[in-house]
């Protein structure tokens, strides 16, 4: 692991009213680094200014350590972005709408056309046109175009958006096998965290232009767990147990010999030992995922999100 992006002290103001102020951050390789605010938060703003597409009113950016107007540039050309919709043809095919980004770029070899097509499972449709195209393939061809340069960092403004849960589904697959076996560090945004939780290895809370928490996603994991899950020879047992010996920790008795405490999770070790001890065969004993988008809503508040 070693560090691609570093930001320090970043601000950017339109017109006196501040988009970013004092951003802080690093993503390491191998992440797939989510950034999750409400619209107007920052995050597009944000992804401008790392791809130079906004300038930022201070602070420092650097890619690959280096931070010099030389070192960005070098650097740049190692990320690849979908922040806008790319302003493709309708009347080209998909190869087609590649082939003239590639020569408008300036990029080489012709092969990266088709390697990209790949990446995203469009090789079948390469000769279709643009306009055919259902919104999720459009989205994936958008990736196709950020991947042309094999990039190592990945820069992608909410590219579920708009998408039926098929299509949010193969986006996430398609970047996860992205980064398990091309090895692409990924900076993603939305604003709806439970799309992103299942392959997201951080989490970057964004509010009004700042940073307001950053968290492995085993951290979160580990401050919404809450329940402890308990399967058992005899929950009757089990239950006369809980209640003599830890009458502070509410229960349910579930289907399938389980036994659900509200609270506990310091405890489980204990809980094992008692049970046992009380002639309880304990099978399992297990911490239940809490609710990330409860989190979530609780740190930045707002509406829920399906
Ligand atoms: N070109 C601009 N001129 C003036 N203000 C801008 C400009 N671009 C963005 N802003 C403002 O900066 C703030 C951050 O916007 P930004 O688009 O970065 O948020 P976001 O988190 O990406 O939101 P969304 O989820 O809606 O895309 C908002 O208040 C927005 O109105």
């Amino acid at each position: 692991m070693h560090c691609i992006l570093e930001i320090k002290a970043l601000n950017k103001t339109y017109q006196e009213a501040y988009a970013l102020r004092d951003i802080n951050l690093q993503i390491e390789s191998g992440d797939i680094a989510a950034l999750i605010g409400k619209n107007g938060a920052g995050k597009t703003t944000l992804f401008k200014c790392i791809t130079e597409q906004v300038f930022p009113s201070a602070g420092t950016i650097s890619l690959y350590g280096r931070q010099d107007d030389a070192g960005l540039r070098k650097g740049r050309r190692s990320v690849g972005a979908m922040i806008e919709e790319p302003a493709f043809f309708p009347d080209f095919t998909a190869r087609q709408n590649l082939e003239y980004f590639r020569q408008q770029r300036g990029l080489a070899g012709k092969d990266s056309i088709e390697q990209a097509l790949k990446d995203v499972n469009l090789l079948h449709a390469a000769n279709k046109k643009f306009k055919a195209f259902s919104l999720g393939m459009k989205q994936r061809l958008g990736l196709a175009l950020a991947l042309m340069t094999r990039p190592e960092l990945l820069i992608l403004d909410e590219p579920t958006n708009g998408l039926d849960p098929e299509g949010k589904a193969e986006i996430r697959q398609l970047l996860q096998t992205l980064n398990e076996e091309k090895k692409v560090t990924i900076l993603i945004s939305s604003h709806v965290l439970s799309e992103l939780q299942s392959v997201a290895t951080r989490y970057i809370f964004m509010d009004q232009g700042k940073i307001v928490e950053q968290l492995t996603a085993e951290e979160l994991l580990q401050k919404t767990r809450r329940n402890v899950e308990i399967v058992v020879d005899d929950s009757g047992k089990a239950s006369t147990v809980l209640e003599k010996h830890f009458p502070g920790i509410p229960y349910r008795i579930l289907p399938g010999h389980r036994i659900l405490l509200s609270g506990g999770m310091d405890k489980t070790d204990q809980l094992n030992r008692v049970l046992h001890a009380q002639g309880v065969s304990v099978f399992s004993i297990a911490a239940t995922g809490g609710d990330l988008e409860e989190y979530y809503l609780g740190l930045l508040g707002g509406e829920r999100h399906a």
